[in-house]
């Protein structure tokens, strides 16, 4: 299973939590977010990292050369579109970054929108469903209705996010069984300033799984 823990900000957080096991890192590249990172500091949070962890840039309704800029500029592996962006969109992106893994996030409000993932499943190599907050886009710690997801088994791997916390992932992953999760401000002290030890005893508890 891959593990993604998001909104680093710091260099020697993102080479401890990737010794701790995690897959992925992300970095947020939306400027209104408390967690958010200049192309310099992903390159100096990136530099040490082994190859095989992934680094994802978090996107907001950005354009196509900004996204593009940051990607190469950082060297990042892969996006994560986490604002409105349409299917038409993803496709466009692919076309300007054929080598780069596209995530679609999805803010989960109701069966009607999850059921929109269908829509991107062609453009997109995973999707990644999160909690709905009327203000904030993401790295909100609300945790989705899980129930509501029992029956999602879409056509492409997919990340849970939203509120996980290590308190409550190993509950989560006996009710749903995606091929990721994501966290964020359930393993932090403050946006962008993860505890450390959370993070250990997250991957300490996922052990088990
Ligand atoms: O984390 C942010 O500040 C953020 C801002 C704008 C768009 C996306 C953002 N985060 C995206 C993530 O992938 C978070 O990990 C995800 O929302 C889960 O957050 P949390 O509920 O705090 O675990």
């Amino acid at each position: 299973m891959r593990i993604k823990i998001c909104g680093i900000t710091e260099p020697h957080q993102s080479i401890a939590i990737a010794s701790f096991g995690a897959t992925a890192l992300g970095f947020i590249c939306v400027p209104t977010s408390p967690r958010y990172v200049t192309i310099e500091q992903i390159q100096a949070a990136v530099a040490k990292l082994p190859d095989k962890i992934d680094k994802i840039g978090v996107f907001a309704n950005s354009n196509i050369s900004e996204i593009q800029q940051t990607v190469i500029a950082s060297n990042l592996t892969g996006v994560q579109l986490h604002g409105d962006e349409s299917p038409e969109f993803c496709h466009q992106l692919r076309q300007s970054l054929p080598q780069v893994e596209i995530i679609k996030a999805l803010r989960v409000r109701n069966l009607e929108q999850l059921e929109t993932t269908a829509n991107y499943i062609e453009y997109v190599d995973t999707l990644l469903l999160d909690a709905y907050h009327p203000q904030q886009l993401g790295g909100t710690g609300q945790t989705l209705d899980w129930q509501m997801l029992q029956a999602f088994s879409p056509n492409r791997p997919w990340f849970l996010a939203g509120g996980l916390t290590p308190d409550n992932i190993i509950d989560a992953l006996n009710q749903l069984h995606p091929n990721g999760i994501d966290l964020s401000s359930g393993v932090e002290l403050s946006p962008g300033n993860k505890d450390l030890n959370k993070v250990a005893l997250l991957f300490q508890r996922l052990k088990s799984v």
